[in-house]
């Protein structure tokens, strides 16, 4: 990751506005758009934070814009408003922008691979699937059963015979994968060997859930980048690319935007890269206070809660 030093959202430090209602009032105020992030924000896996629909409802009762930006690809858009409805959050398919639709967006509107050498060898879950499924980008490997086994002894004859491999894969996407096999990351590396595109939806080192931390997609992908020796181009937060198609997409000044995250080397860093007016930590996912209060940190929020309902005052 390239160090950027000193990525201060604000120049006298970051306001703390857990029981300041005017200061959480004026903060408010300031912006006509928010970019949520989901994992640790919202919830912690299944598990709801508090008054996180009371939140969500408010901003909407003062018309602001919403905007889902998740990095977590194991869900598709359709998948995530399955997931607000079944927690009681008022939220659209329309307003999720998550890093699987920013892969395939970016794999069929920037990369615009010619057919038949255009398909896509996937490291993750049916997240990604369902996202390239959504821009017609026909895709192998992902949740396929018959890779969920045992790597054979035939394999690694078939695999460097090439009679294993599909000749039409361009591009090997990698994102979070609770189903990793030898297997995969043998097919994986040989298309990345021979020439294929290396891209992940993101390399989050980890996943916060049910109150603690697992392995992120950036774990998951770790195997191939160490076979390869290659680095994927991360296409979720903090990639601008990310920002600049929601942007195009709804259309917002960024000065009167402000993203939400729990994370600083992908929410914060996102926002403070992307130009944003504002950002704001909460304090129950990844990210600890001390690591952004401390001298010379890095990435600095414009403020921080304990935790998202604090927004309610
Ligand atoms: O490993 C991952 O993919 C991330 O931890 C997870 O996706 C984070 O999701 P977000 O906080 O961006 O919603
Ligand atoms: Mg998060």
């Amino acid at each position: 990751m390239q160090a950027v030093k000193n990525m201060v959202s604000s120049a006298s430090g970051p306001q703390y506005l857990t029981g300041n209602k005017p200061g959480l009032d004026a903060f408010i105020d300031q912006f006509d758009v928010f970019l949520f992030d989901c994992d640790g924000v919202l919830w912690s896996g299944d598990h709801l934070f508090p008054r996180i629909p009371e939140t969500i409802r408010m901003l909407r009762e003062k018309k602001k814009q919403l905007v889902f930006v998740t990095n977590n690809s194991t869900k598709s858009r359709s998948d995530y408003k399955k997931k607000f409805d079944s927690m009681g959050i008022e939220a659209y398919e329309d307003e999720v922008f998550g890093s699987s639709y920013s892969a395939a967006i970016y794999i069929s509107r920037i990369m615009k691979l010619q057919a038949p050498k255009n398909k896509v060898f996937v490291l993750g879950e049916s997240g990604v699937e369902q996202e390239l499924d959504s821009e017609k980008v026909p895709h192998c490997g992902g949740t396929d059963p018959q890779l969920r086994r045992e790597m054979m002894p035939e394999d690694f004859k078939n695999v460097a015979n090439g009679s294993l491999l599909d000749d039409d894969v361009a591009v090997v996407l990698t994102g979070l994968d609770y189903h990793p096999s030898y297997l995969k990351y043998a097919l994986a590396m040989a298309y990345v060997r021979r020439g294929a595109k290396f891209l992940a939806t993101n390399v989050d080192s980890t996943l916060p859930s049910a109150g603690s931390l697992f392995p992120g997609a950036g774990s998951t992908s770790a195997p191939l980048i160490t076979a390869t020796g290659q680095e994927p181009l991360a296409l979720g937060k903090p990639s601008q690319a990310m920002m600049d198609a929601i942007e195009g997409k709804f259309q917002f000044d960024r000065k009167k935007a402000c993203m939400i995250g729990d994370r600083l080397n992908t929410d914060i860093e996102f926002g403070i890269k992307g130009g944003l007016g504002g950002t704001l930590c909460v304090l129950t996912g990844v990210s600890k206070k001390e690591e952004f209060l401390a001298a010379g940190a890095e990435v600095v929020p414009s403020a921080y809660v304990d935790q998202l309902g604090d927004l309610l005052g």
